[in-house]
C-alpha cells in the first residue's frame, strides 16, 4: 500500500476535489463516517463518547463522527478547543449540525481546559480530533493540556487521521502526543504513522480510502509503500542446488566467528542452494561443525587474525563462480583487510551485498560503488549508516526516510537501514517501509542473519530489489515467529536464523494470512 507525506495527501485531496468532482464535504463527511464505524465495531452503544475537537479540518471530521454517533443513539459530547468564529466554513457548517442535533457542545479555552483531567475519566471513548496533517508546530498551552488529559482518561483512545502531536511526514513528537489504541487514516497512510514513535503512538491504524478514485490510490507519484509481500518463485521438481543460487560469503576473524556463519548459514535456512564461506583458515574447523552444509574456502590471514590482502585473486576467482557475493560480517577494521575490502568492491562483477564492518571500511571511500555494474546492497543500522554519512545517529533515527533515500541515489545502491520498521530505499528514489520484526531482534549478530536472508531470496529466484526487500519482510517474519514460540527476551539471532525455514513455508502455504497479518488493514 502506498504511504503518503503531508503534502501528498494534499494533493490527492485537490486532486479529488478538482479532478474528480469529490467535494470536501464529502471526503469529511466519509471520514468522520468511517471513524464512527470503528467506534461502533469496537464499542458498544451504551458507552460515552467525547470527541475533542480541533480547529480544523481534522476537528471537522470530529464533529461529524459526532453526529454519527448520536444518531446510533450514543451519548456523545464535543469538547471544541478552538474559536468557532475562525473556523472554515465546512467546519462551521458541521458544528451547527452538532448543535442542531442537539449534541452538547463545550467550549474549552484556557480557563477551563483543566476540567478535562476532570472529565474525561469518565467516557468511555474519546476521539482524538485535534489535529491531523495540518500541524505545524509543537503543541502548546490549551492544546498540549487537551492532549495530556486525553492520554491521563484511561478511556479508550480513537486518533482521527494521525495522533495529535505526530508529525505526520517523520513519526516524532512534537512537544506532546495522543497515544491512541486506534487511528483511523484517510485516503492513504501517513509516513509518520509507520515511522517510530509515532507507529507506536498511533496505536492500531486502519486505513479508510474515503471514496478517493484508485488511480489516487495507487498514484505512482507516490515514492513510499509499505514492505508489501511478494509470492516466492517456486521451487521446480527438477532442480539442483544450483538452480538457487550460489552465493559467496567473504567474512569472518579470529575474533568473528558467529557473523560468518550466521550469514552464510541463513542463506541456505532462506531456500539459497550452495553456501561457501571464505574466511580465515584458524576458524575453519569450528564453523565445518556449526554449519557443516556451508562450503569452506581457506584465506590467509594477517598477525591480527584478520582476512590479508594475499587472497585478492583467490577471492575474484571464487566471485566468478558465484550468482551473488556479501563482504563483511564480522570481517574486522585491520588496514589490510580495509585495503582488500576497497579494492574488491569495484573488482566483484556479482550482485554484491555490503554489511557489517563492510560498511565501516566503505565509509572511507564511498565513490568506489560508483564504477560497479553490479546491483549493491548496503545494510547499515544507525551507527553505520552515522559513519557513511557523517550524519549524527540521533539525526538519522529522526529522517530515517529521508536518509536512507538520499544515501540510496548518492550512492547508486539500494539502502536497508535497519531498525524498527526497517526502511528500503532504492536508486531510483522508491521506499518501501517493512512492517514486520519486533524488538527480540534486537540481539548480537541479527544483522548477519539478514545478510543471509537477503541473498537467500536472490537464490531462490526473486529479482535484486525484490530479494532485498523480502530478505527484510522474511528476516522480520522470522523474528515474529520466533518470538510467538519463545518469547522476545531470550530470541537470539540463531533463534531468527533457525525460523527462516518457518518463515518459508508460511510464506508459501499460507501467503493471505501472511499478507493481511503484515499490511495495513482497510476500514470496510
Ligand atoms: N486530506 C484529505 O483527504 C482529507 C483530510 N481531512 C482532514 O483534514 C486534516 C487536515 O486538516 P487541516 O489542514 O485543516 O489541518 P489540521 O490538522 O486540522 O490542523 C488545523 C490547524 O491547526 C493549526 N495548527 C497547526 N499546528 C498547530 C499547533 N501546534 N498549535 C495550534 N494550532 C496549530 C494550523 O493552522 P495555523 O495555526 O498554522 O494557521 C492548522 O491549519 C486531515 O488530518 C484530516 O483529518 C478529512 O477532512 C478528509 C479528507
Ligand atoms: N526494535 C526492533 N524491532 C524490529 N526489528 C529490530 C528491532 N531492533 C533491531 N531489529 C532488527 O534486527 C536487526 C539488527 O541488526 P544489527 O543492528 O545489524 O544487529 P547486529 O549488528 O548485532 O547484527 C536488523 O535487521 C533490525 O531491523
Ligand atoms: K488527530
Amino acid at each position: 500500500m502506498k504511504v503518503a507525506s503531508s503534502n501528498e495527501i494534499r494533493l490527492l485531496d485537490k486532486e479529488a476535489v478538482e479532478k474528480y468532482g469529490i467535494s470536501h464535504e464529502i471526503l469529511m463527511e466519509n471520514a468522520g463516517a468511517a471513524v464512527a464505524r470503528l467506534i461502533l465495531h469496537t464499542a458498544s452503544e451504551e458507552d460515552t463518547v467525547a470527541v475533542i475537537a480541533g480547529p480544523g479540518n481534522n476537528g471537522g471530521d470530529g464533529l461529524v463522527c459526532a453526529r454519527h454517533l448520536a444518531s446510533h443513539g450514543m451519548d456523545v459530547h464535543v469538547y471544541l478547543v478552538a474559536d468557532p468564529e475562525r473556523l472554515s466554513e465546512l467546519v462551521k457548517k458541521n458544528l451547527d449540525r452538532v448543535a442542531l442535533a442537539n449534541i452538547p457542545v463545550e467550549k474549552v479555552t484556557e480557563k477551563n481546559v483543566e476540567e478535562l483531567q476532570d472529565v474525561l475519566p469518565f467516557y468511555d471513548v474519546i476521539v482524538d480530533a485535534l489535529f491531523g496533517t495540518g500541524l505545524t508546530r509543537p503543541l502548546e498551552g490549551v492544546y498540549k493540556e487537551a492532549v495530556e488529559a486525553i492520554n491521563d482518561s484511561g478511556s479508550l483512545v480513537v486518533s482521527v487521521d494521525i495522533p495529535s502531536g505526530i508529525n505526520s511526514d517523520t513519526g516524532e513528537v512534537m512537544g506532546t502526543a495522543v497515544k491512541a489504541d486506534f487511528t483511523v487514516t484517510f485516503g492513504l497512510p501517513k509516513i509518520g504513522l509507520l515511522l517510530y514513535p509515532g507507529a507506536e503512538y498511533a496505536g492500531e491504524i486502519l486505513v479508510s480510502h474515503i471514496s478517493y478514485p484508485r488511480s489516487l490510490i495507487e498514484d505512482d507519484r507516490i515514492k513510499v509503500e509499505t514492505n508489501d509481500p511478494l509470492y516466492p518463485p517456486p521451487r521446480q521438481p527438477d532442480t539442483h542446488k544450483g538452480d538457487y543460487g550460489k552465493a559467496l560469503f567473504i567474512a569472518g576473524s579470529k575474533r568473528y566467528y558467529g557473523a560468518p556463519m550466521l550469514a552464510s548459514r541463513s542463506f541456505l535456512k532462506a531456500g539459497g542452494g550452495y553456501s561457501r564461506l571464505a574466511t580465515v583458515s584458524s576458524i575453519v574447523p569450528f564453523l565445518a561443525i556449526r554449519a557443516p552444509e556451508v562450503v569452506y574456502e581457506e584465506l590467509e590471514e594477517t598477525s591480527s587474525g584478520t582476512i590479508s590482502y594475499r587472497n585478492l585473486e583467490k577471492i575474484l576467482k571464487l566471485t566468478e563462480a558465484s550468482d551473488i557475493v556479501a563482504i563483511g560480517p564480522g570481517i574486522g577494521l585491520d588496514d589490510e583487510t580495509a585495503r582488500l575490502v576497497l579494492e574488491l568492491i569495484p573488482r566483484i562483477n556479482k550482485p554484491l551485498i555490503i554489511d557489517g564492518d563492510g560498511l565501516t571500511i566503505l565509509a572511507r571511500d564511498t565513490t568506489i560503488l560508483s564504477t560497479r555494474k553490479y546491483p549493491t546492497v548496503i545494510t547499515p543500522h544507525p551507527g553505520e549508516m552515522s559513519r557513511l554519512t557523517g550524519k549524527p545517529i540521533e539525526e538519522i533515527k529522526k529522517s530515517r526516510l529521508k536518509t536512507a533515500l538520499e544515501v540510496a541515489q548518492k550512492l547508486g545502491s539500494y539502502v536497508v537501514l535497519k531498525g524498527a520498521h526497517t526502511v528500503i530505499a532504492t536508486p531510483e528514489g522508491k521506499a518501501y517501509i517493512n512492517l514486520t520484526g519486533n524488538p527480540g531482534m534486537a540481539t548480537a549478530g541479527s544483522g548477519d542473519v539478514l545478510v543471509g536472508a537477503i541473498a537467500g531470496m536472490y537464490g531462490i529466484g526473486y529479482g535484486f530489489e525484490e530479494a532485498v526487500r523480502m530478505g527484510v519482510f522474511v528476516h522480520g517474519l522470522a523474528g515474529d515467529l520466533a518470538a510467538e514460540s519463545i518469547g522476545m527476551d531470550g530470541l537470539t539471532a540463531v533463534s531468527i536464523m533457525n525460523f527462516l525455514p518457518r518463515a518459508m513455508k508460511e510464506l508459501r502455504e499460507n501467503f493471505e494470512r501472511i499478507y493481511n497479518e503484515n499490511s495495513l488493514p482497510v476500514l470496510v
